[in-house]
């Protein structure tokens, strides 16, 4: 996919950066908390994407619990989370230095995340991608939370491109979706927590070497 992007906007969980670690150990405690039985990590990946209130609905649903104390736990779960947001998260590799390219070619990078955008910031700048990041959007920033268009179309404004020369990346199906819906072009990464053989991006980056190609900045030089 040669996209000739002017902007390159990211989902963050399951495409930068892999954090399934530190939130299962949120929730875990949020869970023992109210005498519930953790998840383990592979039932969590298998909720990531929808932010952390269908985490924590997806969770009870799990545990068969009713979902009437999803609030405050919910709320729970973003103190104990925003308070260790990247003991063991990861950065995939080469992606914070495909960022750093793209920020170094004079591409505008934004982040659209449905986290909530403090413990994104927190995050980004733990893993050492925040010098290359001009904005960030998160589910509490004002716009809703991916799948609404929103966001990234806010992200987009943010860095002062148009939905028609950005490039988005993401994970999931709630990101297909989005973009989609915004009218962006979307690469799928097949290493995060989506399932990239039912989706239908415009292209799917197996790696972030292939970054450059895939964006048509390879033959900028
Ligand atoms: O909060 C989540 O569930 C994942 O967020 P994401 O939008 O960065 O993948
Ligand atoms: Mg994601």
């Amino acid at each position: 996919m040669n996209a000739g992007a002017r902007a390159v906007v990211f989902d963050l969980d399951g495409t930068l950066v892999d954090s399934v670690a530190d939130v299962a150990a949120a929730l875990a405690t949020v869970l023992r908390e109210a005498g519930i039985h953790p998840l383990s990590e592979a039932e969590v990946r298998g909720l990531m994407g929808h932010g952390a209130p269908g985490l924590l609905r997806g969770a009870l649903r799990l545990r068969c619990c009713d979902s009437t104390e999803a609030a405050w736990m919910t709320r729970r779960f973003l103190d104990r989370y925003a308070a260790a947001p990247a003991v063991r998260s990861t950065a995939y590799p080469g992606a914070v230095e495909a960022v750093a390219a793209l920020a170094a070619a004079g591409i505008p990078v934004g982040i659209c995340t449905n986290k909530t955008a403090w413990t994104a910031r927190a995050v980004l700048r733990a893993l050492g991608f925040a010098p290359h990041v001009g904005a960030v959007v998160g589910g509490d920033s004002g716009h809703g939370m991916k799948p609404d268009p929103a966001p990234l179309l806010a992200c987009i404004a943010d860095l002062g491109a148009t939905p028609e020369d950005t490039v988005y990346l993401g994970d999931h199906h709630v990101d297909i979706a989005t973009a989609r819906a915004a009218g962006v072009r979307v690469l799928a990464v097949p290493f995060g927590y989506g399932d990239v053989a039912m989706l239908e991006p415009d292209g799917i980056l197996a790696d972030y070497t292939a970054l450059p190609g895939m964006l048509g900045l390879a033959e900028a030089g």
